[in-house]
């Protein structure tokens, strides 16, 4: 179970560090999740920066937005190195949208933690096909604590763990929302697949 940690006013680099997963399907609340940790750090004084990929500009350039548009500012950034350099000396990364970093992501969150920050990271851990979405196993391995959540399946009403896509496209990059994605249970999902 997750135990969100006791922050107090202790800055890093005195403090461990330590990585944390959310994931889940389209629609889950992963970014809900991920945008709740981070104000309630800011609540407590800690400093934080929030990142995103630049690929993912579907709402806004400057904030994460989730689908049920609560907001946080965020940096966009194209390369997962380049959140090494802008993190500075906060205490607390967030860090939405995962999937679209390369592996690189991964060794750039081992580093954030060594430096004594707290290290949030929201993703989807499949993709349209049902497969991992690289790099999230590899992050979900190097974690402390990974938080799967779920939402809601659109054929039965049941928790749904797959995003289904509504058209014939392959490619395994596509944004989208609502009109290109139904998040489904796993009969559900596997009915429909092409
Ligand atoms: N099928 C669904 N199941 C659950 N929530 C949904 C669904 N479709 C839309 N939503 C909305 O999406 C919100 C979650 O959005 P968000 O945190 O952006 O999810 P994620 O980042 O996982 O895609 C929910 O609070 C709800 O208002
Ligand atoms: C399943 C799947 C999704 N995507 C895209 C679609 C959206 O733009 C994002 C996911 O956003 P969310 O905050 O988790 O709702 O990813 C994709 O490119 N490929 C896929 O297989
Ligand atoms: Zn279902």
């Amino acid at each position: 179970m997750f135990i969100e940690p006791s922050i107090g006013r202790i800055k890093s680099p005195e403090r461990k560090g330590q990585i944390e997963v959310i994931c889940g399907s389209m629609f889950s609340g992963k970014t809900e999740e991920l945008i709740r940790r981070l104000n309630r750090a800011k609540i407590a004084r800690q400093k934080v920066e929030i990142f995103k990929p630049s690929i993912d500009k579907r709402y806004s350039d400057s904030e994460v937005i989730s689908h049920n548009e609560n907001a946080i500012r965020s940096t966009p950034v194209d390369f997962a190195g380049d959140i090494l350099l802008l993190s500075g000396d906060c205490d607390v990364v967030g860090i939405d949208e995962v999937q679209f970093f390369d592996q690189e992501i991964v060794s750039v969150a081992q580093n954030l933690a060594r430096q004594g920050k707290r290290v949030i990271l929201a993703g989807l851990d499949m993709d349209f096909e049902g497969q991992p979405f690289e790099p999230m196993p590899q992050l979900m391995a190097i974690a402390e604590y990974v938080t799967k959540v779920h939402a809601i399946c659109m054929k039965c009403g049941d928790l749904a763990a797959f995003s289904f896509r509504l058209s014939d496209a392959k490619q395994k990059v596509m944004l989208g929302e609502k009109e290109a994605y139904e998040a489904r249970c796993r009969k559900c999902f596997f009915e429909d697949k092409r």
